[in-house]
């Protein structure tokens, strides 16, 4: 996979939705794209944990967690499973722990912090909505690039 954003806004300019610069890597895999699956959740995992062991198909799993700082929506064991089902990445406005375990996993994970806190499952969350945040909506099936530079979303698909 061969891109950089700054290129591909070059070429395509403000057809494209740029996400504002709040995001930290942590995964293993900074240069990565794909179709967006959505969830939006609050300080609960739950629809995170089903979604990311469901067959991934190189897709993005964009996670509107509300922009708590409270708690980590993935850990080590969910990114595992992301790994193993085939997820290009995960956009998570929200934390994560077990960073160090993470950042050897070939995923891409954008998020904003760390926190050690687990959250809560009560099997609250929605799935396949559009979600907005960091200036930008994530709507299911556009298409997400994301590299060292930044986040760009897409109505189609840019590459070959
Ligand atoms: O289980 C959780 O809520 C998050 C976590 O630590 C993991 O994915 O390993």
């Amino acid at each position: 996979m061969d891109f950089k954003t700054a290129d591909l806004y070059d070429s395509h300019g403000e057809s494209l939705r740029v996400c504002e610069p709040i995001f930290r890597d942590f995964g293993g895999r900074v240069r990565f794209c794909g179709p967006i699956v959505t969830v939006k959740c609050f300080e609960d995992n739950s629809f995170v944990k089903s979604t990311l062991a469901e067959p991934g198909e190189g897709r993005v799993l964009v996670v509107d967690a509300g922009g708590s700082l409270r708690c980590a929506m993935l850990g080590d064991l969910i990114a595992a499973s992301a790994v193993e089902q085939g997820w290009a990445g995960v956009i998570l406005f929200g934390c994560v722990r077990d960073s160090a375990e993470i950042a050897g996993m070939p995923l891409g994970v954008k998020a904003l912090a760390t926190n050690p806190r687990k959250s809560q499952r009560r099997g609250e969350g929605q799935r396949d909505i559009p979600v907005t945040f960091a200036g930008v909506r994530f709507a299911p099936g556009d298409q997400v690039y994301c590299d060292e530079d930044g986040i760009l979303v897409a109505e189609q698909p840019l590459l070959d």
